[in-house]
């Protein structure tokens, strides 16, 4: 085991769907996976092995936030050989067209954290997806008919701001929408030379004050996953 993951060598498959939630990894697991086994229930972080399509895919949960998902991530590169990670989030719309229900592909992702300016002393790296990843994700959400965006997403600290207006000069930029983990991951992805991207769903609108019931988060939930799975078994 690593030091937050319970598996055994070889029970994590190299391709890893990453929910910030640990319940949405089971749900994930229960309903998508055959052949499922839970390989680590450490922290209540839980993480699943099974297959999809006939094909070998794991899901981990990595809590909230670039620390958080940072240790799980490191983790799943670092010591049991992942090469495509895709996160699977919610994340809020900051312009008025990113609309509940929707999916944001986050092509590249600013972020007010300081893990990346720390790991680039002074560079402001700019943390990207793996094209390849984007690419199919695109295909299957085209195919599919959904309503999907890709550009720039914000990966924040702080899920209470105390800075509204750096908000509204992100959405003046045009970016998509704000969630807590993505730059962290494509850095983290790149150190590896794997491929990553984040994909998330629109729970709820900053800009209109949207927002989702529990219900159809769950619904769109699906889609998306489904769209994940779809995007790396072909
Ligand atoms: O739904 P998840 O994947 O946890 O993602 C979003 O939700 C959490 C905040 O509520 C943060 O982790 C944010 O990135
Ligand atoms: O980080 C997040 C996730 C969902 N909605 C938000 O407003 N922020």
């Amino acid at each position: 085991m690593s030091t937050h993951i319970a598996a055994a060598p070889g029970e994590i498959a190299e391709t890893v769907l990453l929910p910030g939630d640990p319940l949405r990894a089971e749900w994930i697991a229960a309903t998508y996976l055959d052949d499922v086994t839970c390989y680590s229930k450490v922290r209540n972080m839980l993480g699943f092995t099974g297959t999809y399509q006939g094909q070998r895919v794991s899901v981990q949960g990595t809590g909230m936030g670039q620390p958080s998902m940072s240790i799980y991530v490191h983790e799943l590169l670092a010591d049991y050989g992942a090469r495509t990670l895709v996160r699977v989030g919610s994340c809020g719309g900051l312009l008025d067209r990113v609309a509940i229900r929707d999916l944001v592909i986050g092509i590249s992702a600013a972020t007010d954290s300081s893990m990346n300016a720390l790991r680039f002393e002074g560079v402001h790296y700019a943390p990207t997806a793996d094209f390849s990843l984007v690419r199919a994700y695109v295909e299957k959400a085209e195919a599919a008919g959904a309503r999907y965006h890709v550009g720039q997403i914000f990966s924040t600290d702080s899920f209470y701001h105390d800075r509204p207006e750096l908000r509204d000069r992100l959405t003046r930029y045009g970016v998509l929408a704000v969630e807590m983990e993505a730059a962290a991951l494509y850095a983290l992805a790149a150190k590896f030379a794997a491929r990553a991207v984040a994909v998330c769903t629109v729970s709820d609108n900053l800009v209109t004050g949207e927002e989702t019931s529990a219900d159809e988060r769950e619904r769109t939930f699906a889609e998306m996953v489904e769209l994940a799975l779809d995007a790396v078994t072909t």
